[in-house]
């Protein structure tokens, strides 16, 4: 795996909107998402999203896991979502504190919803629907924000 550059805010790419991946099978998608997670675990980081590294696709990895940047996130194997789409999610939001590999130097309460259902292609192409909470309920939801050019200070209430 190579480790990518990140954009950091400013860049054009950033608002963008991604697009759907069409051939979960390319070559260059399974690439990708080996080296979205290289660049996410150099980075300490515990979510990251295909605009972040310059490629406008509606991938995400989200892989909570301690450490010095989120000393309580809870331990997950790393999961790449596909076309990820958020299909239902609680009204009731709760407020934690957010950071973004693309916004260095920054954190900030954000208020999420604490659950959500989220349907998306994993990375052999299978379509899944799954229930998170919480931490990860939160990753989730600030990486689908990147795939439509949202970043975390623009939630900030
Ligand atoms: O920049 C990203 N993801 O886009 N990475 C963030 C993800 C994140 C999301 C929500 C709360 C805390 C952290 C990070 O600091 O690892
Ligand atoms: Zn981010």
């Amino acid at each position: 795996s190579r480790l990518l550059p990140i954009a950091q805010q400013g860049e054009i790419i950033l608002q963008q909107a991604a697009h759907a991946v069409v051939d979960v099978h390319a070559p260059a998608i399974q690439t990708l998402i080996d080296d979205m997670l290289a660049t996410l675990l150099a980075a300490n980081g515990v979510g990251i999203a295909a605009p972040q590294v310059f490629v406008p696709l509606r991938i995400i990895i989200v892989a909570s896991r301690p450490n010095p940047r989120y000393p309580d996130a809870p331990l997950m194997q790393p999961l790449a979502m596909l076309n990820p789409e958020i299909c239902w999610q609680s009204t009731d939001t709760y407020s934690g504190w957010e950071g973004c590999l693309s916004v260095p130097d920054a954190r900030a309460p954000v208020n999420r919803a604490n659950r959500l259902q989220v349907r998306y292609l994993t990375r052999e192409g299978e379509r899944m629907e799954a229930d998170y909470a919480g931490f990860v309920a939160r990753i989730i939801q600030h990486e689908c924000d990147h795939l439509d050019g949202i970043l975390f200070p623009e939630r900030v209430e």
